[in-house]
This record gives C-alpha cells, sequence and structure tokens, in this order.
C-alpha cells in the first residue's frame, strides 16, 4: 500500500530530517541531465530501459509513439505515472516527473526545456538493500535490454517494443540541443551489396559488445568511421541505419559553428556514451592544413588583410584560437579514454582525396566505407524498398546499363517514387530507362571528346 502521489508532493516541501519519524520513506531522484555540463545521466538511461521493460503491462498510461515508416512502437512511461516493483520481497515505487524550466532557448530545434527525472520511493528501513543490490540490479538489467534489442534488430525481426528513444544532437555554437531521433533507415533498406552490407554490420556490433576487449588492450572504447563517396549515394543515410541498429544516440557536430579548441574540448566532452558523433563534410569545415577554413565572404577579406605586414602577427594569433584538425584529431585520440562507455565517430566527404592522410590513417579512422554509385544489386534493394518487387522483365536492361552507366541511388529512388496512383512499375522502371539511357549518351561523347583530347595532345608531343 502507497499513499496518493499529491500527498507525497505536499509532504516533499518539509524538511526530511523533521519528518523522518513520521515519514517513513526514503526518495532518491535521478535527473535527467546531471552535473554542471548537464550530461545525459547513464543511471538515468539505465533506469529509463529497465522502467520500460519491466512497467510496459503495468503503468496505466504509457507513451506510445509510432515510429514514422517503421511500425516499431515506442513505449516509455508517461510524466507522472507511477510502477510499483519488487524485489527481494520488497516493494518500491518509481515515479517519472519534470521541472518545466524558463530559461530562454535560442536554438532552432524545438528544444524543451524539460528536466525529467526519477524518483525511487521506498521503506526506509530497506534502505541498504536498495542502495546497494537493488539498484546495481536496475542498472544492469537497464544496460543488458540494450543489448537484447541490438539482437533482435541483428536478427532482422521486427520489434513490437522498442526500449529505448533514441535522440539527435545539434550543436548550437557551444551547446547541444536534442531532438527525437525517427529515422527509418535500417541497414536491410540501405541500398548497398549485400556482402559490404553484412561486414559493416558485423563491424559495428563486434565493437558494441567489445567492451572487455578495449579495457584489457588499455585503449578507449571507441571507433572511427570514414564514409566517402559523391552526394547522394548513402552516406548520411548508412549513418542514421547504423544509430538504428546500435540503438546509440547521433551528436551532430557542426564544427563551423565552433569557435574555439576549447569549445570543441566542452561539446565532445559532453556527449554521452553510446552514441556517433557525427561530422559531416570534413573537408568544407576544415581545409588541409588543418586550420578551420575562412568563411566564404571572408575569404577576400583574409588574403587582402595577409598583404599587410602588420596584420600578419594578428591572423595567426587568431587562427591559433580557432578548431584545427590537430585538435581535433587529439581530442579524439585522447579525450575519451577518460570518458568510459562506447562511442562510434563518423566522418563523412565528397572528397577524400582533398583529406589530410594524418586524419584518414588507420588507428584515427578504424575503417574507410566507400558509398559509390548504384549497382545492379543496390537498385534491387531499392525497388524492393520503393516499389515491392524482387524482378521485373525490364530488369535485365537496368542491369545492362548499370554496368556502364554511373546513377546515385538517390536519383535512382528519384525514378522508383510513386509520384502518383497511376505511376505503376512499368512506368517507373521506363522512366528510370530512359534517365540511364540518356546518362549513357552524355558519358559516351564525353568520352570520346576526352579520347580525342588525348589523341590530339599525345600527337603534338611526337
Ligand atoms: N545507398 C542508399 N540506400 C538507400 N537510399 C539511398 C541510398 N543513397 C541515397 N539514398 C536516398 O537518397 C537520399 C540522399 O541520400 P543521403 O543523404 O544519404 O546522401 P549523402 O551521401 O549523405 O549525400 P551528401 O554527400 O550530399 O550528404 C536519401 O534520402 C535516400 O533516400
Ligand atoms: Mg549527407
Amino acid at each position: 500500500q502507497y499513499f496518493p502521489y499529491q500527498f507525497r508532493g505536499y509532504i516533499e516541501k518539509y524538511s526530511q530530517r523533521l519528518l523522518s519519524f513520521v515519514y517513513p520513506y526514503v526518495q532518491i531522484t535521478f535527473n535527467e541531465f546531471t552535473g554542471e555540463r548537464l550530461m545525459r545521466s547513464e543511471a538515468y538511461s539505465a533506469i529509463e530501459n529497465y522502467l520500460s521493460s519491466t512497467s510496459s503491462s503495468q503503468a496505466k498510461r504509457l507513451k506510445a509513439d509510432i515510429v514514422k515508416n517503421n511500425q516499431s512502437l515506442v513505449l516509455s512511461m508517461d510524466d507522472h505515472e507511477e510502477v510499483a516493483d519488487e524485489f527481494q520481497g520488497i516493494k518500491l515505487w518509481w515515479a517519472s516527473a519534470k521541472h518545466v524550466g524558463k530559461t530562454q532557448s535560442f536554438a532552432f530545434y524545438p528544444v524543451t526545456d524539460e528536466k525529467r527525472f526519477y524518483k525511487l520511493t521506498f521503506h526506509k528501513k530497506h534502505r541498504d538493500l536498495i542502495i546497494g543490490p537493488y539498484l546495481k540490479h536496475v542498472l544492469k538489467e537497464g544496460k543488458a535490454i540494450k543489448v537484447r534489442n541490438r539482437h533482435v534488430l541483428k536478427e532482422g525481426k521486427a520489434i513490437k517494443v522498442r526500449n529505448r528513444q533514441r535522440k539527435l544532437y545539434t550543436n548550437n555554437g557551444s551547446n547541444w540541443s536534442h531532438v527525437v531521433f525517427e529515422h527509418p533507415a535500417t541497414f536491410q533498406t540501405l541500398a548497398m551489396e549485400q556482402d559490404k552490407k553484412e561486414e559493416i554490420m558485423e563491424d559495428l556490433i563486434t565493437f558494441s559488445q567489445a567492451e572487455e576487449f578495449y579495457s584489457r588492450i588499455g585503449r578507449a572504447w571507441k571507433r572511427g568511421y570514414l564514409l566517402y563517396g559523391p552526394p547522394g549515394t548513402g552516406k548520411s543515410t548508412m549513418i542514421a541505419a547504423m544509430a538504428n541498429l546500435l540503438g546509440y544516440d547521433i551528436y551532430d557536430l557542426e564544427l563551423t559553428a565552433v569557435k574555439d579548441n576549447t569549445e570543441l574540448r566542452k561539446l565532445l566532452i559532453e556527449t554521452s556514451s553510446k552514441s556517433i558523433i557525427v561530422i559531416e563534410d570534413i573537408d568544407c569545415s576544415l581545409d588541409l592544413t588543418g586550420q578551420r577554413r575562412p568563411k566564404k565572404e571572408k575569404k577576400d577579406e583574409a588574403e587582402e588583410m595577409k598583404q599587410h605586414p602588420m596584420h600578419k602577427a594578428s591572423i595567426e594569433e587568431a587562427k591559433s584560437d580557432q578548431v584545427t584538425l590537430s585538435g581535433l584529431l587529439n581530442f579524439i585520440d585522447g579525450l575519451w579514454s577518460a570518458c568510459g562507455g562506447e562511442r562510434l565517430i563518423v566522418f563523412t566527404t565528397n572528397f577524400v582525396e582533398k583529406l589530410d592522410p594524418a586524419l584518414i590513417r588507420k588507428g584515427r579512422m578504424d575503417k574507410h566505407i566507400e558509398l559509390s554509385y548504384c549497382g545492379f544489386e543496390a537498385f534491387k534493394v531499392l525497388a524492393k524498398n520503393y516499389q515491392k518487387v524482387d524482378s521485373h522483365k525490364l530488369f535485365g536492361r537496368i542491369q545492362d546499363l548499370l554496368r556502364e552507366v554511373r546513377i546515385t541511388p538517390a536519383d535512382v529512388a528519384e525514378h522508383l517514387m510513386p509520384k502518383t496512383a497511376s505511376r505503376d512499375l512499368q512506368t517507373c522502371f521506363e522512366s528510370l530507362i530512359q534517365a540511364l539511357e540518356s546518362a549513357k549518351q552524355a558519358q559516351d561523347s564525353n568520352k570520346e571528346e576526352t579520347a580525342l583530347i588525348q589523341g590530339l595532345s599525345e600527337k603534338s608531343v611526337q
């Protein structure tokens, strides 16, 4: 038996110490974000997982969100919901609640300023048992559930209840803000050769389970990926699929919004474990020497200033303050050794050949993944995703054309999109074939031209 929520709220207004004679219960609060830097608390996440799995059947109201296109359901405890739990015959109660903050936010994203927390209530005579073995049990279970989830995902089965809502963090200057991450991409829907896909999934899962290995060899539990390839080949899509596979949060780090290395360090320290830190278009944020590239409109001004020797010193000074490649690499190498938990770092670029070899050498980036133009195997995945077909009489023609024509999966997908109800399978594939054929013609005439030019220059050499 326990007393009503309102009553307990009332009681909290009084000093715990004074009331400890009449009020025999102990309460512990677990905030979602902790510390000065407001990191997402690992205990909170674990409790969230634990409660959503043990309480789904119990809680009277459950927050349910249907994740778009994905049939999976996110169930979690609603605010002000209470669940009872039992441990070694002892009853205790969990309540979820939030404080609504008043700070003004200037982020572009709809940032909620709510501070959520869980509150655990139990009789004070069980204090030792609850604080010791019970909480240990909750944290362990909470973490294990996530791992179990991953296995379900790996086997490619549809999951009915996903225990954890993932978040997408973006930095607005030196602060992270987040929205709920609900990208539907999975490795199943990713258009890519099956072998390559499986190799990447295997790599990710092995990494996520290798805690013991990393601690034994004394290295930070992190792994770097470099995704490269032309625009529209699925780099961003793959990152979403990675997050969905592992159940990780995503931190989308916009380097150009970071003022200096101090800010960068702050941002990186604030990332929680089980997350993917993404730096998109690395070639645009940092230039080859590792100095941050001056903003486009300022470029000329910067050039001009270089002409004046008087200004030179001040430019150098300003630069040393900014985000540098070496700063970034040092953080990645060193910083996280001090932080527990696993982290993936993913860089993307359209021009791998422009990158500093120091950035992409093995060890810093553990895995290089090339995303490339659409092959027939990738096309079949897209046909299945968009039109639900495994074969069609036009597939042969498409296969032949794809061997010769370079087209991105994004462009192929565009043709396969059922734009109107009247647009049937045949029309979709025909429009794709048409596009491939005109691309082929353009490619061929281009080839002739270059051959001609080469022929000419060879002649002039002779
Ligand atoms: N390999 C793929 N599998 C499935 N869909 C894809 C693939 N590549 C591209 N697409 C589709 O094309 C769109 C654009 O792809 P995406 O944003 O992942 O490309 P990108 O490689 O990140 O491009 P950019 O270099 O411009 O950032 C996606 O919304 C997705 O629907
Ligand atoms: Mg992208």
